[in-house]
């Protein structure tokens, strides 16, 4: 069977969902390709599960830190009720919800596994073992995702290694759990599985949060050691073996070992397009899509624009906003492309996904938070900006020290000198998630840093680090 449509969205994740939602606010008939569940790896086994493991546990720690209420703490964590909370929010798994959604809002579902068959032409094998062949008037857009790295660590494979799907999923935490890898999940997951009373053992080749600021790798393995978990910076892993007794046994390049009963792997992701047609239209099956501004996938044969890739598989910021931000911008350049109306893909314009260079937010939940967006120092410098930094600790706003008894953190602002604009902010400590979207709006609009000190922060909250900020980075003088 073969039939046509205007788009064809493969994938149908939370940037697929958000791509399908604009193209069909655009009057365009729009299909939805998913082969698991609609809302994608985020809503079940990855932003979703993994907050709802953290939040409990992170409440009970405030309460700990304000005296009078740690004082009300007669138990602890309820671990089987957290669980209960995690399944309440992924729905026990199904996608009931996501798909009344869609129905709502007038995007069509084809429920069943994706892949091109040359230009504009999707097949999709149906889960009842019967094929459809979808062909595109105006649109292919490809939002896969991604899917964990597994090292090619002697035994590793064979060792039945947890992902960030076991993690998140999990029915029963182990009593020990080895985590391979020292970014977000690993340190996110820690941080969860030692809120459990489990004993957690971390495995880092280099540092923790390679992508931050220096000093938020330092906090959170402070954090997670303070919460009991062993943080081995430095090591690698060598070998892995499943013993008879269902341990397993991890060998490190300093001759040590660790045991555990499971050991998680959070290294990294791979594009999820090996099995998806792309030889078909010129393209590398397992290569990350490299696309302009519009989200349009370079090299890809055929007439016209057709090919658009969004979210973790285009590889520009593997983070949900990110990619349901291409997936507006996508959605909507599609829609004027497929009408003729103007298209806008100067940088911040419409049609354009300008922030995933300038400003992506990111929250790591893990013990302390940290928070950051637009460049570190360090990431600055290579680009040659004449940098300027305010450095202060978090305590220094009267509301830290009341939100929580002996408070410590601290927040950092990159500033181009040259142009007198933020290009850079790091929060670390407890509670700081929210403090990110002021620093975002300062960048996404390049206000001036003299202008910023009439955004007055209310007293005594956490954002009057804003101000200690602007005080590090000093007063400006009147104007001549
Ligand atoms: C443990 C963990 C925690 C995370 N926490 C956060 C967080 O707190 N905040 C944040 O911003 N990001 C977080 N992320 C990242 C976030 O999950 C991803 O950036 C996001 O899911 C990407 O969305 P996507 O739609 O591109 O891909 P996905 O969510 O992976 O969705 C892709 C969809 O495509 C479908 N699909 C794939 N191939 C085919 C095919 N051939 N045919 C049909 N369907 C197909 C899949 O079944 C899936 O439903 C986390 C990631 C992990 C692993
Ligand atoms: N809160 C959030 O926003 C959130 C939470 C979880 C995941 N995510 C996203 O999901 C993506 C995947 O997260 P991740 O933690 O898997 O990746 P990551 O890139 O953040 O970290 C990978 C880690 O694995 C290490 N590593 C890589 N190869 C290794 C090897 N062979 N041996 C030992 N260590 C190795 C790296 O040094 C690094 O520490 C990230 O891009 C992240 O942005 C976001």
């Amino acid at each position: 069977m073969e039939r046509e449509v205007d788009v064809i969205v493969l994938g149908g994740g939370p940037v697929g969902e958000n791509v399908a939602d604009r193209t069909r606010a655009g009057g365009l008939e729009t299909v939805i390709v998913e082969r698991e569940l609609v809302g994608g790896e985020c809503s079940y086994w990855a932003c979703i599960p993994s907050k709802t493991l953290l939040r409990s546990a992170a409440a009970l720690r405030a309460a700990r830190r304000v005296s009078g209420a740690a004082e009300a703490i007669t138990g602890s964590l309820d671990v089987a009720a957290v669980l209960r909370r995690r399944d309440y929010w992924v729905s026990d798994w199904t996608d009931t919800g996501a798909v009344g959604w869609l129905d709502s809002v007038g995007i069509e579902l084809e429920r069943g596994s994706g892949r091109l068959d040359g230009p504009r032409r999707v097949v999709v094998e149906r889960s009842d073992g019967t094929e459809v062949t979808l062909v595109a008037r105006h649109a292919v857009v490809v939002s896969t995702g991604s899917d964990p790295v597994v090292p090619p660590i002697p035994g590793l494979v064979e060792a039945r290694p947890w992902t960030s799907r076991d993690a998140t999923s999990a029915k029963d935490p182990p009593a020990r759990l080895a985590i391979i890898g020292g970014g977000v999940v690993a340190t996110e997951m820690a941080t969860a599985y030692a809120g459990f009373g489990t004993e957690v053992t971390l495995l880092v080749r280099s540092r923790l949060l390679g992508g931050f600021e220096p000093f938020a790798g330092e906090a959170v393995a402070a954090g997670l050691r303070g919460l009991g978990a062993s943080v081995r910076l430095g090591v690698e892993p060598t070998k892995v073996e499943r013993t008879e007794q269902g341990e397993v046994v991890i060998t490190l390049d300093d001759e040590s070992s660790v045991t555990a009963d499971e050991v998680l792997v959070a290294t990294g992701r791979t594009p999820r397009t090996r099995r998806i047609g792309l030889d078909t239209v010129d393209l590398e099956p397992g290569a990350w899509l490299d696309v302009d501004e519009t989200m349009l996938v370079h090299g890809a044969t055929g007439d016209g624009d057709w090919l658009y890739a969004t979210g973790d598989v285009n590889h520009r910021a593997l983070l949900t906003h990110q990619g349901k931000y291409q997936g507006r911008a996508a959605g909507d350049v599609i829609a004027a492309r497929a009408k003729g109306t103007r298209v806008d893909a100067s940088p911040w314009g419409v049609h354009a996904a300008t922030a995933d260079h300038a400003a992506v937010p990111q929250v790591v939940f893990a013990e302390p938070e940290c928070v950051a967006v637009g460049l570190t120092e360090a990431a600055a410098r290579r680009a040659g900006i004449e940098v300027r930094i305010g450095d202060v600790a978090m305590e220094s706003a009267s509301g830290a020290g009341i939100l929580a008894d002996g408070y410590e953190g601290r927040a950092r602002l990159v500033v181009d000198a040259g142009r007198g604009v933020v290009v850079g902010a790091t929060f670390v400590g407890q509670d700081v998630a929210e403090l990110l979207h002021a620093a975002t709006t300062a960048i996404v609009g390049e206000v001036p840093v003299d202008r910023l000190w009439h955004a007055v922060p209310a007293f005594p909250t956490m954002s009057e680090v804003w101000l200690r900020l602007l005080e590090d980075l000093g007063r400006p003088e009147a104007a001549a």
